[in-house]
């Protein structure tokens, strides 16, 4: 099925050369990129090329795969690449001309913040430099390290004299345990780019276009890549982005790269979108205030005459201004908990919200909603499974596939794609067959697990996925989501099988989350909370128009209902400068 396509949209498609395409928010982005990735699929069929696509996240390039296999021929599949930068850099970059560089570490495993040995490894490295405790923000600085072109350390990792020293003995202890970080992916992808002229051609002959996502968040080494990329004349750069929704500062994004850079590669820059599809003209009149834009934003879709101005709740504290005014507004406009959001900075302002939320009654799903780890080696496929049980969408088989897969390979090592075929669906099949048999003895959500959890190292071993040991993880690590639930003071013995489903089908569910997850997204009805002076934006920031493009992305979310709670603390700070004169002016 083709998506319609605005004028401005068109016009971006078919322009055939080189492009820097500025999107408002909810100007179709998305489907403007998808809709230029199925047209160009024309150049490539019957030869082995294909169209490239990058984008930020695992969500996005699913998302825009989903998509586009609905406007795709049969077959066509392989014409299109969508892959995150790291995924690009790792798969078409370093593993395959690793050999050219062994040092760089392309056959090494990836280190994520779940790897069982990432603690570890930032503690190792932590005590060369004598810092011997840790707090998050120090984790959170080590997987976030990332450098430019010159191999310096770039982002908020800047900001932490001790990891900064710490970080050469992080990457060796990386290198000796046979890991690689995500940010000497890029690099090392951009050293084998740089030496190696004929790695730049190869992509190039393979792709005569980069379709680049979100580029306003690009780095100075992802650039740099680009332009080793475009140099070859050989392939084309269409590439979409909004400055104002810059928001990744902290992991070295610079958004005024992008000027220099399209002219560098001699795009076109003079087209943007600016119709607004997702928002009320109230919503938009407000986003307009915050940053005027050239050409002015303007709503154009379903929801432009939403007759609901933006709501300023101040005093009482947020779980007041959520129970007392957020959720009965969302009642009195119908909209569905599922479609409502409450967007908060960082993550860790969320989490006594979520627990006043859990015991209050209201279904949520976000940071803090999950009473036990995410990591936990059952916990996905389990949630997985209760949501096919309690609410199966459209959706279920794949998402259930996906958890299986990824199930498998942490329990083993091991990435059995095979489980995307037919002997996937059947292990699926038995497994949902006694998850369903199991969650009608009625004996609740523990018993549940304790029960499934077993038999599901039993079928995954008589299918010979996982081996006899590894068969057992999936019982030991039940045992540790109990004793996480029990931590957090969790009522275990009334947990349900519906508590479980949410987590996989969070359409039922109020949903928590920072600005930076919900980028992207959009909602009927959107909270922002935390917008204190001093906190929104932060006193010692020294970037406050950083802040100001934060508070853009969340507000731009919102389609109907949009809600500022600057709520008190005990400092009793007013509220947030956004709301006053200088910013959206609803401070009275
Ligand atoms: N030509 C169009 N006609 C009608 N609706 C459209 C059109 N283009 C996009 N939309 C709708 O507008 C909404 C926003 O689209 P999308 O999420 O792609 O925006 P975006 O530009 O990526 O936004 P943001 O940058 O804020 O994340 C979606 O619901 C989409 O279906």
């Amino acid at each position: 099925m083709v998506k319609l396509l605005t004028d401005e949209q068109q016009e971006a498609v078919d322009w055939q050369e080189s492009l820097l395409l500025t999107a408002c928010p909810g100007s179709g982005k998305t489907r403007t990129l998808i809709a230029k990735l199925v047209a160009e699929i024309e150049c490539v069929r019957g030869t082995p090329r294909s169209i490239c696509c990058i984008t930020y996240t695992n969500t996005a390039v699913q998302e825009i795969e989903q998509r586009a296999s609905e406007q795709l021929q049969a077959g066509d599949e392989r014409y299109i690449y969508v892959s995150t930068i790291h995924s690009f850099c790792l798969h078409s970059i370093l593993r395959p001309f690793a050999w050219l560089r062994p040092d760089l570490g392309g056959a090494r495993r990836i280190l994520t913040r779940d790897s069982p040995d990432f603690e570890a490894i930032c503690q190792y490295a932590a005590a060369q430099v004598n810092l011997l405790q840790l707090n998050q923000a120090d984790y959170e600085a080590f997987e976030s390290l990332s450098v430019d072109t010159n191999g310096r350390i770039i982002g908020v990792a800047l900001k932490n004299d001790a990891v900064c020293r710490a970080a050469p003995y992080f990457w060796a202890r990386c290198a000796q345990l046979g890991y690689i970080d995500f940010g000497n992916i890029v690099y090392g992808a951009y050293l084998l780019l740089r030496e190696h002229p004929g790695i730049a051609l190869s992509l190039c002959a393979r792709h005569p276009w980069f379709l680049i996502d979100e580029f306003q968040d690009t780095t100075e080494l992802q650039v740099e890549m680009l332009k080793l990329l475009h140099a070859t004349r050989r392939s084309k750069i269409f590439a979409v982005g909004d400055l104002y929704q810059s928001i990744y500062g902290f992991t070295g994004a610079r958004p005024e790269l992008v000027a220099p850079f399209g002219v560098h590669i001699g795009a076109r820059s003079d087209l943007s979108l600016s119709l607004n599809f997702r928002s009320s003209r109230r919503i938009v009149n407000h986003a307009e205030r915050l940053f005027p834009r050239l050409p002015p934003m303007t709503a154009a879709g379903s929801t432009r005459d939403y007759p609901v101005d933006p709501i300023l709740i101040r005093g009482g504290t947020v779980f007041e201004a959520i129970t007392e005014h957020f959720l009965p507004a969302l009642e009195a406009q119908h909209i569905a908990l599922g479609d409502a959001t409450i967007l908060a900075k960082d993550w860790f302002s969320l989490i006594t919200l979520a627990r006043e939320l859990r015991d209050f009654g209201t279904p949520i799903v976000g940071p803090g909603a999950r009473p036990y780890k995410r990591s936990r080696l059952f916990a996905q496929l389990a949630e997985q499974l209760c949501g096919a049980i309690v609410e199966p969408t459209g959706d279920t088989t794949r998402q259930l596939e996906r958890a299986l897969f990824h199930t498998v390979q942490d329990a083993t090592g091991q990435a059995r794609l095979g489980l995307f075929g037919f002997a996937g669906r059947q292990v699926l099949v038995r497994l949902q067959r006694e998850a369903l048999r199991l969650a009608n003895l009625g004996h609740g959500a523990i018993a549940w697990l304790d029960a499934m959890s077993q038999a599901t190292g039993d079928i995954l071993l008589r299918a010979e996925y996982v081996d006899r040991i590894q068969s057992g993880l999936f019982y030991a690590s039940v045992q540790e989501m109990k004793a996480d639930m029990i931590r957090q003071k969790v009522d275990i013995f009334n947990l349900t099988i519906e508590h479980l489903g949410l987590f996989a089908s969070p359409t039922r569910a109020l949903r928590l989350s920072t600005i930076h997850y919900a980028k992207g997204r959009e909602y009927s009805a959107v909270a922002v909370i935390g917008l204190r002076t001093g906190y929104f934006p932060f006193k010692y920031s020294d970037d406050v128009i950083a802040e100001k493009r934060q508070f853009y992305v969340a507000i731009t979310r919102a389609e109907k209902l949009l809600m500022y709670v600057a709520e008190r603390d005990r400092w009793g700070n007013a509220p947030s400068p956004f709301l006053g004169p200088t910013g959206l002016n609803v401070l009275r």
